[in-house]
């Protein structure tokens, strides 16, 4: 099975991208539910803080009124004999609670490893086709050419909102009233706890685009059809639970032409790093299955892998960041940028742009090393007015966009090369360093209990990050500076014959 099979896409919707200003955001306060026909109302009232920069959001209340709290099994004995009314044959496994990731799947039984389980059935399956308890809302949706991922989203809240009547209610109601997720974070939250990760930037990006799909369907659409999507249903507290909901849950199934889909009962599985076995159609037996790679015994709990993704990527899907160590799959990105005082700025970032970067550029750094793409991108930077001819070869290096990945090779600015991303690394390490120590006197300047759970919480959430990624820089650091002390005293050796060479003819 592919190992990509969860998914995440920072951009959620370019196609309306243009419509992307938010207009509104900040400080939403929801009222106790409502009964409108036969439909739940979430009242929400929004308001605005422009700051000259930027639009602001901030969430202050969480009313949703569907769900469950994440850590209980309140709906979940219900769910599984929905499920088994509904045609989910008999398990092997319960949900239960654990100690990884709240509630999860439990073996009730042994099992192989090697072994098929789950087999949902493609009717107890959500994907962008299924039926709509309100069949007009999904035709408008349909007629908008509206891309998967906002249609789920919608379709989510508009099912959520017919309660009982919708035929996934059982489901909906196991759904965690407020997914782990950084959607979930405030801006405020996001600087304090990841000022040192680029995961900071990528919850950013990510928040703004949910913000900005909801925005442009409300402006598009809903305003358009105010009795199929009532504000007071589909609103920005809605979608940021929808989309929650779609980022820790939904999975790509490859054999399905890559659908995207939510998959009941499956989606309790928890992920581990050290499992590489993922979901998939399986079309034999017609189902949802996944293939263990070890054996389980009763009480242990069955997990899946969400894909090779760094804890960072983890926690800003998940909400979860994995135990220092335990990610293979773990990296750090570095960011590099060319000098402004760089004679050749202009020719090395027309190059640059040629192939699609910019003057500033991220790259992943895993323990095992960085990609060569980095190599590149430092070649360029550092590389001297002389070697103007071989600008594009090092750029179209550094984005991957040659025919034929090749280790670009300039032994003659080697040392300068490495000594750049030496210092690139240093000076991120220093943020990690100076976030980690500070975090420990960190949030005991609050009186409620609450806001101390959550703060306390977030914190070690950042630091469990912080310290993982700054375990890679420091391991790529060691590396530089070998190699570094390496060349140069082979350049000493070199030097010494040289002058003993000289000397000899004195
Ligand atoms: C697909 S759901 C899995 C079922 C989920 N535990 C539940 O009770 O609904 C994904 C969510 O499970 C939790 N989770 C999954 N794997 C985890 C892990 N290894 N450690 C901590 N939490 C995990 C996170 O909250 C994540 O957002």
């Amino acid at each position: 099975m592919a190992e990509a099979s969860r998914t995440f896409h920072t951009i959620l919707l370019p196609s309306f991208s243009h419509l992307h200003k938010a207009q509104s955001p900040a400080g939403f306060t929801a009222f106790p539910r409502k009964r409108c026909g036969h439909r739940i109302v979430v009242h929400c009232s929004v308001s605005t803080t422009n700051d000259a920069s930027r639009t602001k959001t901030t969430v202050t209340q969480n009313m949703i009124p569907w769900g469950c709290e994440i850590d209980s099994l309140e709906n979940a004995s219900t769910l599984q004999k929905w499920l088994s009314d509904s045609g989910l044959p008999p398990q092997k496994m319960a949900i239960q609670k654990v100690d990884v990731g709240e509630r999860g799947l439990v073996a009730l039984k042994n099992i192989r490893k090697g072994e098929k389980l789950l087999f949902v059935p493609p009717s107890l399956v959500i994907t962008a086709d299924s039926k709509w308890s309100c069949p007009e809302a999904g035709e408008v949706l349909k007629q908008c050419s509206v891309p998967d991922w906002p249609l789920l989203a919608t379709y989510l809240i508009s099912e959520a909102s017919f309660e009982k009547s919708s035929r996934w209610s059982n489901y909906i109601s196991a759904l965690p009233r407020q997914p782990y997720s950084l959607l979930y974070w405030t801006r405020a939250e996001l600087d304090r706890y990841l000022e040192a990760s680029q995961i900071r930037e990528r919850a950013i990006e990510r928040i703004t685009n949910v913000i900005g799909t909801y925005n442009d369907l409300r402006l598009r659409i809903f305003s358009k059809y105010p009795d199929l999507f009532p504000e007071e249903v589909f609103n920005m507290e809605t979608f940021k639970w929808s989309f929650g909901i779609l980022f820790s849950r939904l999975v790509r199934l490859p054999s399905m032409d890559g659908r995207v889909a939510l998959v009941p009962w499956a989606d309790m599985l928890n992920h581990s790093c050290e499992v590489e076995t993922f979901l998939d159609y399986d079309k034999s037996s017609q189902g949802v299955v996944f293939t263990t790679d070890r054996q389980y015994q009763p009480g242990e709990q069955v997990f899946i892998s969400y894909g090779k993704k760094s804890n960072g990527e983890l926690l800003l899907s998940y909400g979860f960041v994995p135990r220092e160590g335990t990610n293979p799959s773990d990296s750090v990105e570095l960011p590099l940028s060319l000098k402004k005082s760089d004679k050749c700025y202009k020719e090395k970032l027309e190059a640059l742009r040629k192939y699609g970067l910019s003057a500033s550029e991220c790259f992943p750094i895993q323990i095992t090393g960085w990609p060569l793409e980095l190599m590149a991108y430092a070649y360029l930077v550092v590389s001297p007015p002389s070697m103007k001819g071989k600008f594009e070869e090092m750029a179209a290096a550094a984005s991957n966009k040659m025919t034929s990945k090749k280790d670009i090779k300039c032994p003659e600015i080697d040392e300068q090369a490495l000594q750049f991303i030496l210092d690139s690394c240093e000076s991120s390490i220093s943020k990690y360093s100076r976030f980690l120590q500070a975090s420990g006197s960190m949030d005991l300047d609050t009186t409620s209990p609450k806001q101390l759970n959550r703060r306390v919480f977030l914190k070690q959430l950042a630091v469990d990050l912080c310290t993982s990624e700054r375990r890679i820089l420091f391991r790529a650091q060691y590396i530089l500076r070998r190699r570094l002390r390496d060349i140069r005293s082979g350049e000493l050796r070199a030097l010494r014959l040289f002058d003993n060479f000289v000397n000899l003819f004195k």
